[in-house]
């Protein structure tokens, strides 16, 4: 039988002050001419993605770039090839983007862009991940005596415009079932929509509450007890990882995202070494999705964590 070809891309997410991306519009002669993809193309012999994705911005849009964040990368099979993409974001750029392909572009936010038209196929869900906040907040209630603490601390987040939440409280007294428990994440969760942000609730939780949050953050441990995904897709799922094994299992299961640490040492794990940004970086690059860093992170070390091929922070602290 003979082989599809591999090819590898670099693809740019260009993203402005607006927090709008940048579409371009696949030229006449070109396999898929008309459909809408992000910028970018083949990388050549000796290349390695930033300098590809560099050249072909240039090439295609007359633009310059010094850094690039990689962001997720995965293979799709079309019918007449298989793609590895690895999409870069892109946040600064020098000089004006004309289109030297003939081609149309436009700007416009993740989630209007099926508006301009048909989008290639395997950059459907990298759309969809961009809507996704790069800062998810854990609660860290604690006590029933002392969760004020934590509620003023979480009003704060929220007017500082964190737009996703975890509800994890393994160390509630009176038990991670209980009805006062209850009762708090229901009011935690009135208070998120108000203010539009999303509350996700941890799998040590119990299953009856799921389906009442925006989604479900799988322990390593719970996942792999599940066959299948244990929510709705038009729910968020996340799943929390330490191993390369914990990601794989979490492709099967078709997370959405997921948390990856303790990047760097922290007060909730003492006792298990980092895993130290290197490690971060390669098991995030396996990811095929967006990635979370954890551990000793904070709004801060955003853009240390994307440096590194995160999507975004958590942190409980922070
Ligand atoms: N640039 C880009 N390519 C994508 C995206 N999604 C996606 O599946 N692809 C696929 C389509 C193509 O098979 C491949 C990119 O190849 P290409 O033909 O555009 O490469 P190129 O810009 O170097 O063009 P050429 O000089 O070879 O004509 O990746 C995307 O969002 N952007
Ligand atoms: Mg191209």
């Amino acid at each position: 039988m003979e082989q599809k070809p591999f090819i590898r891309v670099a693809v740019g997410v260009i993203i402005n002050p607006e927090g709008q991306v940048l579409l371009a519009q696949r030229p006449d002669g070109k396999p898929w001419s008309g459909w809408w993809e992000f910028p970018g193309g083949k990388i050549e012999e000796g290349e390695n993605v930033h300098q590809a994705l560099a050249r072909e911005l240039k090439e295609e849009l007359d633009i310059e770039i010094t850094t690039s964040y990689p962001w997720v990368s995965f293979t799709y099979d079309y019918p007449k090839t298989t793609v590895e993409l690895s999409f870069c974001r892109v946040y600064d750029w020098k000089g004006e983007v004309r289109g030297l392909e003939q081609q149309a572009f436009a700007w416009t936010t993740p989630t209007q862009a099926n508006q301009l038209g048909e989008i290639l196929p395997a950059s459907v869900e990298p759309l969809k991940w961009l809507t996704l906040p790069e800062s998810y907040a854990i609660s860290h209630f604690q006590q029933a005596d002392i969760q004020e603490m934590y509620w003023q601390k979480f009003e704060q987040l929220l007017n500082q415009g964190i737009k996703l939440f975890q509800f994890r409280e393994p160390n509630w007294s009176e038990g991670v079932g209980h009805g006062t428990l209850k009762a708090l994440f229901e009011k935690m969760l009135a208070k998120c929509h108000e203010h539009g942000a999303k509350l996700i609730i941890n799998s040590i939780h119990p299953r009856a509450w799921w389906a009442l949050a925006d989604g479900v953050q799988l322990r390593a441990q719970d996942a792999v007890q599940l066959d299948e995904r244990p929510i709705d897709n038009n729910k968020l799922m996340g799943v929390s990882c330490h191993h390369l094994a914990d990601i794989l299992y979490a492709q099967h299961l078709n997370a959405d995202f997921m948390v990856l640490g303790h990047v760097e040492t922290t007060p909730s794990h003492p006792d298990t070494p980092p895993l130290g940004w290197e490690t971060f970086q390669q098991f995030a690059y396996e990811a095929g999705r967006p990635v979370f860093a954890i551990g000793g992170q904070s709004l801060t070390s955003l853009s240390k964590a994307q440096e590194y091929g995160a999507h975004g922070v958590a942190f409980i602290r922070g």
